[in-house]
């Protein structure tokens, strides 16, 4: 099966490099051309635009990094807009709202061809170890011809039903996401100035009811203070914003939420908006007093 990628970040390419080992033909596109350089090694082709890489494949996924870049690959010049038609299918993991998602289902439904949108929990790792876990909506025809590359990508994959709500489940998620990163930040904060051992607190959690494989997994590396990017801070705060829009679509209330969502934009604002999101901890850390009394 021959399909198209369009964005090689952290996600995208993982993603890209999980289909070609698995014997998918790739043809991929990047804003920034030289990230191709990696897949080509890899076996895959490179297409010029993402027009032209609709043109040459039956189906298109994309993995792009906000509503503004999904938006931009579909209805810009040299965009899949161009070259999307009867018998193309396009796929959009990227995380968006519901709104960007159904404008870009629109757009494609109308020039006749089909649209999934399909975001995805899990991280890099999980990418590369094609252990996501696929939130899709949209044609259900068309998600069906893309199951057996979803099972490539994914663990388990979930069809929502009508546009938007992949999108909509996507950001439920990650807003429970942001909003636990930062109770972590202030428990491991009140742990240290209240005399424990913030790594003693990680163990005990682990053990306990709310044991999860993100405090697992960020914890160690925050008391660190290392922050390689897995999943940058930037787009948690986007899925956050993302998220507190649609509560107000519902009105439904999230102090929680609203007030993690603070703490990454204050992150975002020191420049850490590049780093992974648990680097909101020196956020947190910060308000915290930084060992003054
Ligand atoms: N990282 C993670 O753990 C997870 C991320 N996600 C979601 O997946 C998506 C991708 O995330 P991730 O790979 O981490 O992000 P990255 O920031 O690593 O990559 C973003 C990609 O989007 C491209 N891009 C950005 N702006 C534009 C634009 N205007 N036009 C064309 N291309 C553009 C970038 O191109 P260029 O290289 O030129 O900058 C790059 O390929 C996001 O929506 C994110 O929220 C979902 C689950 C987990
Ligand atoms: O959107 C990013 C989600 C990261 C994760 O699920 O671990």
């Amino acid at each position: 099966m021959e399909v198209g990628f369009l964005g090689l970040g952290i996600m995208g390419k993982a993603m890209a490099t999980n289909l070609l080992r698995h014997g998918y033909r790739v043809t991929v596109w990047n804003r920034t051309t030289a990230k191709c350089q990696d897949l080509v090694a890899l076996g895959a082709t490179v297409g010029e635009t993402p027009a032209a890489i609709v043109a040459r494949c039956r189906y298109t996924i994309a993995m792009l990094s906000d509503p503004s870049a999904a938006l931009s690959v579909v209805f810009d010049k040299d965009g899949v807009l161009e070259q999307i038609g009867d018998g193309k299918g396009y796929i959009d993991m990227s995380t968006v709202d519901a709104a960007t998602s159904s404008k870009i289902s629109e757009a494609v439904k109308l020039k006749g061809g089909a649209f999934v949108e399909a975001p995805v929990s899990g991280s890099k790792k999980p990418a590369e170890d094609g252990q996501l876990v696929i939130l899709a909506a949209g044609d259900k025809k068309l998600y069906d011809e893309m199951v057996p590359a979803f099972d490539v990508l994914g663990k388990k994959s979930f069809f929502l039903g009508e546009i938007g709500n992949g999108a909509k489940m996507k950001l439920v998620v990650n807003m429970i996401m942001g909003s636990m990163m930062n109770s972590l930040s202030e428990g491991l904060c009140l742990a240290d100035k209240s005399g424990l051992s913030p790594q003693t607190l990680l163990d005990v959690l682990d053990l306990g009811a709310i044991a999860n494989p993100m405090f697992k997994l960020k914890g160690p590396a925050m008391l660190q203070g290392s922050y390689s990017p897995a999943f940058p801070l930037k787009h948690q705060q986007k899925d956050m914003r993302l998220a507190l829009a649609l509560g107000d679509e519902n009105a439904v209330s999230m102090p929680v939420s609203a007030a993690a969502n603070e703490a990454f934009k204050k992150a975002r604002s020191l420049g850490l908006g590049d780093l992974d999101f648990s680097a909101v901890y020196e956020v947190v850390k910060g308000a915290g007093g930084s060992g003054q009394a």
